[in-house]
């Protein structure tokens, strides 16, 4: 079972909840306001039904029975309403709340660097983003300010009891501790299943999301049936959490419903007990110290009303618990320090777009080396291919040059100054980087293209698709440029997400390049395009590519072959092949020469 975290009255973490009212500083008084008043209008009825027996119904009053029944109606008309106001606010205050909080958190997860997202699964952020946040809106909606309303209405239940008939009341107050005792146990008992089911929520959601994410994966392996085993297995364990915590709720509610039958017992055995002893005194109603009819029926519609607070107190307890366990979890999150340190000033109207590497030392976890001394320079407008091996360390090199991760040792400078002297948004904004894995958006092509930035036109767009060559393919889609992408572009071919990837690049005109070539075979024609394209993209741009075609290799300035994390050549495509048994012409020959073409 998971570790209970979460205190009912952690007060760090309620204070930081309730800083989040603070634009609602209004709707929160209102609400607390209305449940104080609550809690007063409700101890009015018992009362009211207590005089209407013993100064109308038994003195044949009709005209003031009709007239306290009037009194009743009006109350439990304004009760409804203040009900109908109170609910409406605590509800309304805890979704303002939560969509505040959401935007922070969804702020803080985007600013997260990719470290963070390496080892966390995305389908626990969502949990977190969203039902773990819910949890928080019920903190007010039915947390909080009813367990203070409800406490209120208690006390208020008591001490009107006390007043009107001390004895009675202690007799009837007799089951409470046992009350208590169950309700301990109950909250106890509750709050660890709350905290599994929680955990079991985000185990479903993971596994949903990573499985559908997926799903081409399991198709292709016609894995579908082990799967659903394992699904089986998550949704079952899903299913018990429920019930477990179902099952605590079907065995307290019967207790509580026995304890408060023993009070009902105990009020009604010695109110009547007193009332025969009074009459056998003939003294009924002559003192109002004695326990009269209407008194009795008044302290059973009290004790009534005083058990369904206390009953709904333990879950009231839970809600606010799971609120507890909700905020804690959601500030965690907020709390994560992973975010790219973003110190830099550096904003230059102009950049030339030199790089240099200089003895450049990378591990993604300490001390695994994955780059090791990386020196290199390129100039302004030049290209550098990177070839290697698989896990050679490519795609490292190219994380660390817009900061995605951050370097060990030695640096890497743009223009002459340390890339940690620029501000993160101005150097990302420098360097364009097209990657293997084109991600799309559930939006139109247009808006993958500019990313929703209302600084780039139409025409911009336009004019960045008819330069790489894929205007006619958009033109083409329904719809054209506004033609809808569905999740992660699965309705274009490869190839044609390659090509909206380098339009978003161009669009956004960049005095870097940096670009995985993708190794997904495609058609000639297609193939043709995406190297016209690459060639349109370099030209005039400092470049970094992971090059995959001979095409790119030999038009590059220089290539540099990595291999576990060391530069083992540098130098021009001719110069490389000179090199008898060099790694470069061993790779040449593996993966070109069966191409066939010239050197
Ligand atoms: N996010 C990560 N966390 C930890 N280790 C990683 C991470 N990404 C890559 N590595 C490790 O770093 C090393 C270099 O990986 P990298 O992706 O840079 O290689 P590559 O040359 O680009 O390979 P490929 O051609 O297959 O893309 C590998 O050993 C890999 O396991």
């Amino acid at each position: 079972m998971a570790e209970v975290t979460g205190k009912a009255f952690d007060f760090n973490l309620l204070s930081r909840v309730l800083k989040y009212t603070k634009p609602y500083r209004a709707t929160f008084l209102w609400a607390a306001m209305l449940t104080v008043l609550l809690s007063v209008v409700s101890l009015a009825q018992p009362l009211l039904m207590q005089l209407s027996v013993d100064k109308y119904i038994l003195t044949n009053d009709y005209q003031g029975l009709i007239n306290i029944c009037i009194l009743m109606v009006v109350l439990l008309v304004l009760q409804t309403l203040i009900q109908y106001y109170q609910t409406f606010s605590t509800n309304s205050l805890g979704q303002s709340v939560i969509r505040d909080l959401r935007v922070d958190v969804f702020n803080h997860i985007t600013a997260l660097r990719l470290k963070y997202f390496d080892r966390t699964p995305i389908g626990m952020l969502i949990t977190r983003t969203v039902s773990d946040l819910e949890t928080i809106a019920d903190i007010f909606a039915e947390g909080l300010i009813s367990i203070i309303g409800d406490m209120l209405l208690v006390v208020g239940i008591v001490i009107a009891m006390l007043l009107m008939d001390w004895k009675l009341t202690l007799v009837t107050l007799i089951p409470i501790p046992l009350m208590f005792l169950a309700t301990y146990i109950f909250k106890e008992a509750i709050k660890a299943s709350f905290q599994e089911v929680r955990t079991q929520v985000a185990q479903l959601n993971t596994f949903l999301q990573e499985h559908i994410s997926g799903i081409s994966v399991i198709q292709y392996f016609a894995r579908e049936k082990q799967e659903m085993e394992k699904f089986k297995v998550v949704n079952r364990k899903h299913r018990d959490a429920n019930i477990r915590s179902n099952w605590y709720y079907s065995i307290f509610f019967p207790v509580v419903e026995i304890i408060a039958a023993m009070s009902l017992g105990l009020l009604v055995w010695y109110g009547a007990k007193r009332i025969i002893s009074d009459q056998q005194l003939a003294v009924i109603s002559a003192d109002p110290k004695n326990v009269t009819p209407g008194l009795i029926m008044a302290f059973i519609a009290f004790t009534n009303m005083m058990f369904r607070p206390i009953r709904q107190l333990a879950d009231k307890f839970n809600t606010l618990q799971m609120g507890m366990v909700g905020a804690d979890r959601i500030f965690k999150v907020l709390d994560t320090d992973e975010t790219t340190r973003n110190d830099g000033t550096l904003k230059p109207a102009n950049i030339s777009g030199k790089i240099d590497f200089e003895n450049v030392w990378f591990a993604y976890n300490e001390e695994n080396w994955v780059l090791k001394d990386i020196s290199f320079e390129v100039k302004p407008g030049e290209t550098l291919a990177l070839v290697g091996a698989t896990g050679a360390g490519k795609s490292s090199t190219i994380n660390i040059l817009n900061r995605f991760y951050e370097i060990n040792q030695g640096s890497i400078k743009l223009d002459g100054h340390d890339i940690r002297e620029f501000d993160l948004a101005f150097l990302r904004t420098q360097i364009a980087t097209v990657i293997q894995d084109v991600f799309l958006f559930s939006d139109s092509i247009a808006n993958n293209i500019s990313l929703n930035n209302p600084a780039i036109s139409r025409q911009q767009i336009i004019d960045a698709a008819k330069e790489v060559g894929a205007h006619d393919f958009i033109e083409n889609l329904p719809g054209g440029y506004d033609y809808q992408v569905m999740e992660r572009g699965s309705t274009l071919s490869a190839g044609q997400a390659q090509l909206i990837s380098f339009i978003r690049a161009l669009v956004y005109n960049p005095k870097i390049l940096v670009l995985d070539e993708a190794t997904s075979s495609v058609d000639t024609e297609t193939e043709l395009l995406i190297q016209n394209a690459i060639f349109k993209l370099m030209s005039g741009r400092t470049s970094i590519v992971i090059a995959h075609r001979l095409s790119t290799i030999q038009s590059a300035d220089r290539i540099i072959v990595l291999d576990h994390g060391e530069i083992k050549e540098s130098g021009s495509h001719q110069e490389l092949l000179k090199i008898e048994h060099g790694y470069y012409r061993r790779l040449y020959d593996l993966q070109f020469n069966s191409e066939g073409i010239s050197r």
